[in-house]
């Protein structure tokens, strides 16, 4: 059996239909972690204004861990956030600003400023078992005329069943899209497709479902084909992939195969490409690329943003990043836990010596 006859068992979609998709782009949020937050506002209005001028329906504009990441826990922006969500609204002709909030990070006030200052979709994301601690920030954006965005983040440790319970409860607390969100770029082909369908028969009816993927194993592609195909409608990824770890599903490539499939994203393949090649690519510090380390988080099942967090952490203690990530993996780190990085490298650097 095909990829595609389990895709359309699974939905009862004919994975060859016109699909209709909505596109959010992160590199200004994702990319902040490769870039340890340091957008400048020159670089902001100039991939805001190509993306928009491409015909990008959302760009999503935050600190890489949301409002109120710039801190010590997670490394101080170059810019405060709130100036670079204002500088994109204020370029943007077409596309909705959205910014990104974890509850215990930034608080209900940062979604007020960003709204103030021209943010239109407030994006909640949560480790996908405590989707709980999601509810007063949907019960507060959807108050203030928000449209709301819910992530499950580390979606590959749950099974299907329960990242659909988990959604259910964003739902009703006033979520109208939740997101498989596969941080750490381990979900693989059939495990996006269960997912995904798994929240489309628990919240079709009330929201649609989205899928952001990781490029840590390469899949991010194909991974976003199969969500897509799954029922998928709003799709996330980052041109030129500029993203955590091995970065993001490259947009402009999805966009060229959504093209070849007669799908619709509304975006312009070839202004993509040029945006791609000759504004963001400038404003990235090298490629994200499948190093070893990135490897390492999609094989052990680490948050990509952890990537730059090990670098450091090794660097600092004489050992090796990759060691650190496995290591990650397997004690089940989860974001807020950056600091056991450290306690890895130390035990690392004691076994050494
Ligand atoms: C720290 C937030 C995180 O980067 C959100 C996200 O994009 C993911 O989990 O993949
Ligand atoms: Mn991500």
């Amino acid at each position: 059996m095909t990829v595609n006859d389990l895709a359309r068992r699974w939905t009862d979609t004919d994975p060859d239909s016109a699909l209709d998709l909505r596109l959010t782009d992160t590199c200004l949020r994702d990319g902040s972690h490769h870039k340890r937050h340091q957008f400048v506002e020159q670089e902001v209005r100039d991939i805001v204004g190509a993306l928009d001028a491409a015909g990008m329906p959302v760009i999503e504009v935050t600190h890489g861990d949301g409002l109120g990441g710039s801190s010590f826990n997670y490394g101080f922006s170059a810019t405060p956030e709130q100036d670079l969500i204002k500088l994109a609204a204020e370029t943007a002709k077409n596309a909705k600003i959205a910014f990104l909030m974890l509850p215990g990070v930034g608080t209900k006030d940062d979604i007020r400023a960003a709204q103030d200052n021209g943010g239109k979709i407030c994006r909640v994301a949560t480790h996908c078992t405590e989707a709980d601690t999601s509810q007063q920030h949907f019960g507060l954006a959807r108050e203030l005329g928000l449209e709301t965005v819910g992530f499950l983040m580390m979606s590959h440790t749950q099974p299907p069943e329960r990242l659909a319970k988990e959604a259910r409860i964003m739902v009703d607390a006033g979520c109208q899209c939740v997101y498989v969100v596969d941080s750490a770029g381990a979900l693989i082909m059939e495990d996006v497709s269960d997912r995904v369908s798994a929240l489309v028969a628990e919240i079709g009816k009330d929201a649609t479902v989205g899928f952001h993927g990781h490029e840590n194993l390469g899949l991010g592609v194909a991974n976003t084909v199969i969500a897509a195909r799954a029922g998928a409608t709003q799709i996330d990824g980052s041109v030129r992939r500029f993203g955590a770890g091995a970065g993001n599903t490259p947009l402009e490539a999805f966009i060229g195969v959504a093209d070849k499939l007669g799908w619709k994203t509304g975006v312009d393949f070839m202004q993509v490409v040029d945006a791609a090649e000759d504004v963001v690519r400038p404003a990235m510090p090298e490629e994200c690329t499948l190093s070893r380390n990135a490897l390492m988080i999609g094989y052990a099942g680490v948050y990509s943003s952890f990537l730059r967090h090990a670098d450091n952490a090794a660097e600092r203690y004489g050992v090796s990043a990759a060691e650190i990530l496995l290591e990650a993996g397997r004690r089940k780190l989860i974001g807020g836990q950056e600091d056991q990085l450290v306690e890895i490298a130390l035990g690392l650097k004691a076994a050494q010596s």
